[in-house]
């Protein structure tokens, strides 16, 4: 496997407060990798290393095999691509033309264009002025302005924070298109489901450091509960031991046909960061 980013003992301090302690962990070529943390987890301070606008107090961060530290310099702008909230964009032009001046830096065709704003589902918006637009438009445009060159890797904070359902779907869906063309992913967030939704893998952040780190599928499995939930006719919802011994049980209410539905109790991202912090993750 390639390590896109490689992070080894990881530690920033501010003043006499520790952000991060001891953090470790790699992102694979390709792969959508979720930072996930409370407010004040230190998911910020971890993009601002690795996109090396701040230097770490101690330990290692390596990206495309290369010290973080590096990346701030005009050569690296094509390989990789960052969204952050004070992304700015021109308010007085359309999207269109403020994604034809982001070609000229690139060096992008402008028939990329009509591409990124397919995939972000501005197509019909492209004339629109970028000061007119709500504020999931406006996030969909930093999107999309991100996509047209193509990074080898995409670093988002927060990519979705304060949109509604509909926008948050979009974009999604607007990176699951982009990791499918090769970009690897490297977001921060506090949205379980946004997590659930688009990441390969998840880390649980904490107090600056590294809880947990897995597929969401397999993380939820390892802390699910040995027992199955049973959804009844009469409404009544029944658990059941998920092994031998729940057998005879779940027999009979399907032998009398009493049953409506039955699922796995496995726990949510949400559920499994509380359970590990006695946090919630807003
Ligand atoms: N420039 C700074 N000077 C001093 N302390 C800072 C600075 N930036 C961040 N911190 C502190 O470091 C810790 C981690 O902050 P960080 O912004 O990385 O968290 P976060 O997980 O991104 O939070 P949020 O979800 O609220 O954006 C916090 O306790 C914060 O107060």
């Amino acid at each position: 496997m390639e390590h896109i980013i490689q992070v080894k003992s990881l530690a920033k301090i501010y003043g006499n407060q520790a952000a991060l302690e001891d953090v470790n962990f790699t992102v694979e070529k390709g792969e959508t990798f979720g930072f996930l943390g409370p407010s004040g987890a230190g998911k910020t301070t971890t993009i601002k290393i690795l996109t090396g606008q701040l230097l770490q107090t101690s330990g290692e961060a390596t990206v495309f095999g290369k010290p973080a530290s590096s990346l701030n310099k005009p050569q690296y702008r094509r390989e990789f691509g960052v969204i952050t909230d004070n992304s700015g964009l021109y308010s007085r032009l359309s999207i269109e033309d403020n994604l034809n001046l982001y070609c000229q830096l690139y060096q992008v065709s402008t028939k990329r264009i009509g591409e990124v704003l397919e995939m972000v589902s501005l197509s019909e918006e492209r004339k629109k002025q970028v000061a007119k637009l709500s504020k999931g438009m406006f996030q969909r445009v930093i999107l999309a302005r991100a996509l047209l060159h193509k990074p080898a890797l995409l670093f988002l904070d927060e990519p979705t924070s304060a949109l509604d359902p509909a926008n948050s779907a979009l974009i999604h869906q607007g990176l699951r298109e982009l990791n499918k063309e090769g970009t690897t992913i490297f977001l921060t967030t506090h949205d379980m489901n946004e997590a659930e939704n688009i990441c390969d893998r998840v880390a649980f952040l904490h107090q600056g450091r590294i809880q947990l780190l897995d597929q969401p599928k397999k993380l939820r499995r390892q802390f699910a509960e040995a027992s199955v939930c049973i959804e009844l006719k009469d409404g009544r919802e029944i658990n059941v031991p998920a092994g031998p011994e729940g057998a005879k049980d779940i027999y009979d209410y399907f032998a009398s046909d009493q049953v409506v539905s039955i699922h796995s109790n496995e726990p949510t991202l949400g559920d499994i960061f509380v359970e590990l912090t006695g946090r919630k993750l807003v």
